[in-house]
């Protein structure tokens, strides 16, 4: 399979913070899930693929090219899509003259294929109906839904998402599933999120970030196999559980690295296995510190 990106020792600092720390990682085409607690440095990497940030250190090389040199940099630009976390919007414009002007941007200089490409996006987030609505009227999920739509312009071969279901009600989280994942069998995609649901029901491949550094990169399958064995169903709490709850059918559902003899062991999720990577970084931190 074809490689899309390859980072090299990438070291990203913001002053004295490294917010990226030494990340090697290639991605191939297919749907892979990034996940991290709050400030792990997953949008600074996307930031980096998206070439809206150079490295500190490191080598990029983002669909054979190199976003050092400001040729390559622009040539990146026209082939990827990139959600950011946050988007600005034009004052007064509808959502059709928002993904317009971007696909405008991208040199689509011939308007009536623009305009179709424009009503293609928009169609492929559900938004069809609304492309004549203002942005500033729209709802918080309908304007991530066009942000996302510009983002898919021209069926890009690189998809940069940074958590792009926030916000986003049930119905519309599953029509995006659909979408990413026939675009994942063409373009490379990588996707930021905190919704673990999302990285299991798509994704084949996850990488965990923390504190700039990648601390699992492989199957979905695999990380969920860890958990194996570690979630388990009580009537009771249990205080040493990394993670523990009361479920809906009043039974408590507990999440540790060893669960007691004899218990009723739960099937674990990618939630679960996700909690117990944190919770052995975090054992590992408090060794090291005590
Ligand atoms: N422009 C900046 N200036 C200074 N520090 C920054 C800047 N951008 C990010 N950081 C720091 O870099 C680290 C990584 O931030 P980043 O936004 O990449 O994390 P994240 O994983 O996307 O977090 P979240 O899940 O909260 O969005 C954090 O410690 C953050 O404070």
């Amino acid at each position: 399979m074809s490689t899309t990106v390859t980072f090299t020792g990438v070291t990203r600092r913001h002053g004295k913070g490294i917010a990226l720390d030494r990340v090697d990682v290639a991605l191939e085409p297919g749907v892979t899930g990034l996940l991290g607690p709050n400030g792990a440095g997953k949008t600074t990497l996307l930031r980096l693929l998206a070439t809206v940030l150079p490295p500190t250190e490191g080598r990029c090389r983002i669909l054979g090219l190199d976003p050092d040199s400001s040729d390559d940099r622009i040539e990146i630009r026209r082939r990827l899509g990139y959600l950011p976390q946050e988007v600005g919007y034009p004052r007064g414009f509808t959502a059709f003259e928002f993904v317009d002007y971007v696909a405008a941007l991208k040199e689509w200089s011939d308007r009536p294929g623009r305009h179709a490409e424009v009503r293609r996006v928009l169609d492929l987030v559900g938004m069809a109906d609304l492309a004549g609505k203002k942005m500033r009227r729209l709802s918080g999920g309908q304007r991530r839904r066009v942000a996302l739509a510009q983002s898919l312009i021209g069926s890009p071969e690189l998809l940069i998402l940074d958590e792009p279901t926030n916000g986003l009600d049930p119905e519309q989280r599953a029509s995006l599933r659909g979408v990413l994942s026939s675009a994942g069998q063409r373009s490379t995609i990588l996707l930021a999120t905190h919704q673990t649901e999302d990285v299991a029901a798509l994704c084949e491949r996850v990488i965990v970030l923390d504190s700039g550094r990648i601390r699992y990169d492989g199957s979905v399958r695999d990380l969920v196999a860890q958990a194996a064995g570690r979630v388990w169903l009580a009537d009771v709490e249990s205080p040493n559980a990394l993670s523990s709850w009361r479920t809906g059918t009043g039974r408590f559902r507990h999440v540790a690295m060893d669960a007691p003899q004899g218990v009723e062991l739960a099937e674990p999720t990618l939630e679960d296995a996700y909690l117990l990577l944190r919770g052995g970084e975090r054992d590992s931190v408090d060794m090291e510190v005590a």
